[in-house]
């Protein structure tokens, strides 16, 4: 069935370009709604709000189009609504532009947006080749799994048309968890309206999303608990210092040394003023340049002027480990623990330690560490907020969605190059926090500025990288955040 809709009286204007109200905004769905509903109480309309999304998409979506066939694929709700109007502000610009609408408008706002859309409307998708596929179908208020009927939909628009933009989130995607189907298309680009969604950041989501982009509407900052991380200069020392002021680094080794070692490269090479390396072994790998202090660790870790330490990297789980993880944790001083130093750690064992602690699990010694402090949650984040709660630790849960867990509030990360799945590159990563942490004496920004730096390590070495190329690398990915 083909249909034309007659022209209504709605006007459909131009938006002027606009800038973010609230960057770093992540907002769950129920916060969003919230977020929407303070926003009507003050006087703003939903209209309004549907009109910011829509033109901003259409801003998007007319550049990748560069003038050839739009398809808009419209759900019966209000991310269907921003379908309607990103497909009337195309028309009104000349781009060829075409709606799929399988099932009819059903909320008020999205009637009336299907009202000031007068093109071709669909539907079904039979024959809608095209240069951009739009899925305007489902946004976050996704109530139930997509029916395999619309998922064949989904997989048919986007294999028939060169690009596929998603409006808000995928169709399909939980947007508080980012789960997913698996068998969902993957979009070029997906376009966020007025504040970042978890699912952008974290979950099976992030596989099929493209490039993300967020669409301004005004929305204006909750002080919510959720944050994008964004990159920020980092400072370069004072003027008056020296190199015990810029932060001296115990870098705690054990029975694999080699694993200490790169993790004490990489500290030196991300700002610490010195590093020590505390170690009881030799490895023909041992730099000149980097102090070896094999006295009895309590010892060794007395020295006042250190000002963070890190272990676990090559610690090992025998012999004196859960020593040396102890003697660290009497040291009262701010810490970065990681690997075998995480899969050591009990809630004994942190029940004197008042110092700031930040933890570094990957997925598997995050369930770990869960286990050990009986705490859980379905998604990661949930495990990490929790973890962080019940030990009172900063928790960087690392992986393809790293995010940063502190008390209540959560920070997330622009995922990093899939090159970083390699052996060595969490020793490297802990190198870097603790050379932060000396640094800042923040344990936040410490952790925020490590992931940041180790991100664009890797980018800075390419393809194929080793955990060694990686820890060189931090030296020139410090020079570029200066
Ligand atoms: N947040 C803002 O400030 C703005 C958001 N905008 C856009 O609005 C959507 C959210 O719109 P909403 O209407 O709440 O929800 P959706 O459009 O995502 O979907 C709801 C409709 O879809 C039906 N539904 C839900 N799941 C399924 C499913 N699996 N299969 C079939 N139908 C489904 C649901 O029907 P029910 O039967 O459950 O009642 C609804 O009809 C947001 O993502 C933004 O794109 C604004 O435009 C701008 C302001
Ligand atoms: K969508």
């Amino acid at each position: 069935m083909t249909h034309s809709k007659s022209p209504s009286s709605e006007t459909v204007t131009a938006s002027p370009p606009r800038a973010n109200s609230a960057p770093g905004q992540i907002l769950t769905t129920a916060q969003m709604r919230d977020a929407e509903a303070a926003l009507y109480e003050s006087g703003v309309e939903e209209w309004t709000l549907m009109q910011r999304a829509g033109h901003g998409a259409a801003d998007w979506i007319a550049r990748a189009s560069a003038g050839n066939l739009v398809t808009i694929l419209c759900g019966p709700g209000n991310n269907g609504g921003d379908g309607y109007v990103a497909a009337a502000a195309l028309k009104a610009r000349g781009v060829p532009v075409r709606v799929v609408a399988p099932i009819e408008p059903k909320t008020e706002q999205a009637k009336r947006a299907a009202a000031t859309f007068d093109g071709e409307v669909l539907d079904h998708a039979a024959g809608s080749h095209g240069a951009v596929f739009v899925d305007a179908l489902f946004g976050i208020g996704l109530a139930r799994p997509v029916s395999d009927d619309l998922r064949r939909l989904l997989t048919d628009l986007r294999a028939s048309h060169s690009l596929a933009v998603a409006l808000d989130v995928p169709s399909g995607v939980d947007a508080d968890t980012g789960a997913c189907p698996d068998d969902l298309p993957s979009y070029d680009l997906t376009l966020s309206f007025g504040a970042w969604k978890p699912a952008h950041f974290t979950g099976d989501a992030l596989a099929k999303l493209g490039v993300v982009r967020l669409v301004d509407i005004d929305v204006p900052d909750c002080g919510g608990n959720l944050r994008l991380s964004e990159p920020a200069r980092l400072a370069a020392p004072d003027f008056a210092t020296h190199k015990y002021r810029r932060g001296l680094v115990a870098v705690v080794g054990g029975a694999m040394p080699g694993a200490s070692l790169m993790t004490a490269r990489a500290c030196a090479l991300a700002g610490a003023g010195y590093v020590k390396w505390m170690s009881d072994h030799d490895h023909p790998g041992h730099p000149p340049d980097l102090v070896k202090d094999d006295a009895p660790l309590d010892d060794a870790l007395g020295d006042d002027r250190i000002s963070a330490i890190v272990i676990g990297p090559g610690l090992g789980r025998e012999d004196d480990a859960q020593a040396r993880l102890e003697a660290v944790l009497a040291a009262g001083k701010p810490a970065v623990l990681d690997a075998d130093a995480l899969n050591l750690l009990t809630p004994a064992l942190l029940e004197s330690c008042d110092a700031p602690i930040l933890l570094t699990p990957h997925e598997g010694e995050l369930a770990r560490l869960c286990e050990a402090f009986e705490v859980d949650g379905e998604t990661k984040r949930e495990r990490a907020s929790a973890l962080a709660k019940a030990t009172g630790c900063a928790v960087l849960a690392k992986g393809a969605d790293t995010l940063l867990a502190v008390g209540e509030d959560l920070r997330f990360f622009t995922p990093a190059t899939r090159w970083l799945s390699v052996a060595g590159s969490g020793d490297v990563l802990a190198g870097i926090a603790a050379a932060r942490l000396a640094v800042t004496g923040d344990l936040v920004q410490a952790a925020c500025e490590a992931v940041h730096l180790h991100g664009r390590a890797a980018r800075i070495v390419g393809a194929g990288f080793t955990a060694t190329m990686l820890a060189e690398a931090v030296h020139p990915a410090l020079g570029q955040m200066l």
